[in-house]
């Protein structure tokens, strides 16, 4: 198999450094994350196509900033750069960098000179665009022109075709940019030079590759769910090693209502993998009994899952221990469980931040570095079908984290009624593809007053938070019709009745997560 040349992302620390390497594969270009500690000749050695240079927390101008080496420049190699990228660049070339006191945080107005240079054009003259800066660059290096400014940045832009180099002080791969991708391939295409040929069936062709690598001749078994991510990493690792596979699907007793079934019944009839299905909703809900903290949640669910794992793995294997796990863990599970370079952790997901310290399986991870929407784009290709690969994701630790309190029995069955009645008018309304997740939550812990049938209640709550997204790292509330958002309020409170209000969260990713917990 040809390796392509690649683009080399090189991170800073960035939020959003997996986001700018999926941009360019969205372009059609191969493209591989490097840490800014990797010394320049070993850059150059992996051939670049070209190298883009991330935004990172630091100031170039203090002590101890990652630093950019000029030597990068005298390859001839074409650079594009971001934010702090973009200020590196600007200081290791001979132009300044400032801090102004004037600092822009998203959307920003952007004034362009589109002839100016190749990256703008054919582009408006006015454009937003989404910032996150205290720093700017104030004097172009030599050679340069510059060919945007913002209210806090006088240089936003700057090209020098010839030596094809360019960068910009916004971040143009994130959603909220106009135009954003456009720059990006402008680019990659036109500065840079490069053919777009890199295709999903790489992905798929170099996963197979590899899987079959580390794999040999073992025993896999693959924690299978319903949902898009696993049931994609089973597809490929079926695919690189047949029989040697044996799902897992684990009925923890969180799960939606007929989410059991039609796991057992859809999958297998769609791709013939082995499955086995454990009943384990007694051990999951003993050791979540009385459990009110999230986190703490998490980690007895991570826990319990790979003690299931483990107990499934010794019956399933002829001869002696299945040393791998399969699982479909995707760039948000890992990046939001703390494990990105330098990133905070903002909730530890059951398959990343809540594994226990003693796990003793290998992880095969094949979609570890891909973003939802390549994931369903990879599952079209293998053909999976389309019911399975566009199902909202649901998370494996399930009803446990939309019970805001703790778990038992008798609460999932509230939730449990609720959220069916939810998913019915949605997909009656025929709104399943407007909306990315619709998680409904009960407020297990809070009660109200009401009134019903002339006489009192004290009830719960329950949470409707609808969100439209791309990739569950930014999220915003759906503008569902309010007719359906009546519908489902009515339907609840008639039908359900522990439940006698229903609210609505209008909240976006940031400040709020997706899930309550
Ligand atoms: N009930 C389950 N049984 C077995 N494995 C599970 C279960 N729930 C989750 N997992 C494992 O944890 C991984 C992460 O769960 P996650 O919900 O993020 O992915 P998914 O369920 O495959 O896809 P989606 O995000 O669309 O729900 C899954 O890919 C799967 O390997
Ligand atoms: O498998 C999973 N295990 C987890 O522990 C977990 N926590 C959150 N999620 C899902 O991840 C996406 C982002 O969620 P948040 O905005 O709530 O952080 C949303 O799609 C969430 O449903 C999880 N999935
Ligand atoms: N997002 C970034 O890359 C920020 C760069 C630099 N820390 C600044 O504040 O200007
Ligand atoms: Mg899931």
């Amino acid at each position: 198999m040809s390796v392509p040349r690649p683009v080399l992302v090189v991170d800073f620390g960035a939020q959003y450094a997996q986001l700018i390497a999926r941009r360019v594969r969205e372009a059609k270009v191969y493209s591989e994350i490097v840490p800014h500690s990797m010394p320049v000749a070993e850059m150059l050695a992996k051939d670049p196509a070209a190298i883009i240079l991330s935004g990172g927390p630091s100031s170039v101008y203090e002590p101890g900033a990652p630093q950019l080496d000029a030597k990068l420049f005298d390859a001839g190699v074409p650079v594009f750069g971001i934010c702090y990228g973009f200020q590196a660049m600007a200081q290791a070339l001979g132009g300044t960098v400032a801090h102004t006191g004037r600092r822009e945080f998203g959307g920003t107005a952007l004034a362009t000179r589109p002839e100016a240079g190749v990256l703008l054009r054919d582009l408006p003259a006015e454009l937003s665009v989404w910032m996150s800066h205290g720093d700017c660059v104030t004097e172009a290096p030599a050679g340069f022109a510059v060919t945007a400014c913002s209210p806090g940045a006088p240089v936003a832009a700057f090209e020098d075709v010839a030596g094809r180099r360019a960068g910009v002080q916004f971040h143009p791969e994130v959603a909220h940019t106009a135009h954003g991708q456009a720059m990006l391939t402008r680019f990659l295409y036109d500065i840079a030079g490069i053919e777009p040929t890199w295709t999903m069936g790489n992905i798929i062709e170099d996963q197979v590759a590899a899987i079959r690598d580390k794999v040999g001749d073992k025993e896999v078994i693959c924690g299978l769910s319903g949902g898009v991510d696993s049931a994609v990493a089973a597809a490929l690792v079926h695919k690189a090693v047949g029989d040697q596979l044996t799902c897992v699907f684990v009925d923890h007793g969180l799960l939606r209502a007929g989410e059991a079934e039609q796991v057992e019944q859809d999958y297998v009839a769609a791709t013939g993998i082995k499955l086995k299905v454990v009943d384990a909703a007694d051990r999951f809900l003993a050791a979540l009994d009385g459990v009110t903290d999230p986190e703490d949640k998490r980690k007895i669910i991570g826990r319990e899952f790979i003690r299931v794992f483990e107990a499934a793995a010794r019956e399933v294997a002829a001869a002696g221990d299945v040393e791998f796990l399969v699982q479909g863990t995707l760039y948000p599970d890992v990046v939001e469980s703390g494990g990105g370079t330098g990133t905070a952790n903002i909730k530890s997901h059951h398959n990343v931040g809540g594994l226990p310290d003693d796990l003793k399986f290998s992880l095969v991870e094949p979609l570890r570095t891909l973003f939802k929407d390549e994931v369903r784009q990879l599952g079209l290709s293998l053909g999976l079908p389309e019911a399975m690969v566009w199902r909202h994701p649901f998370p494996g630790p399930g009803l446990a984290i939309r019970i805001i309190g703790a778990v038992s029995a008798d609460r999932l069955a509230v939730l449990r009624a609720a959220d069916l009645i939810a998913r019915e008018e949605l997909t009656a309304a025929g709104l399943d593809r407007d909306v990315w997740q619709f998680p409904v939550v009960l407020l297990a812990d809070v009660r109200s007053v009401g009134v019903q049938g002339d006489g009192r209640t004290y009830g719960h709550p329950v949470v409707l938070r609808p969100v439209s997204s791309e990739d569950a790292m930014t999220a915003d509330w759906s503008r569902l019709p309010y007719d359906v958002i009546a519908r489902i309020s009515t339907r609840i409170t008639n039908e359900v009745p522990e439940v006698n209000r229903v609210v609505l969260d209008v909240t976006s990713k940031p400040p709020g997560t997706i899930e309550w917990e």
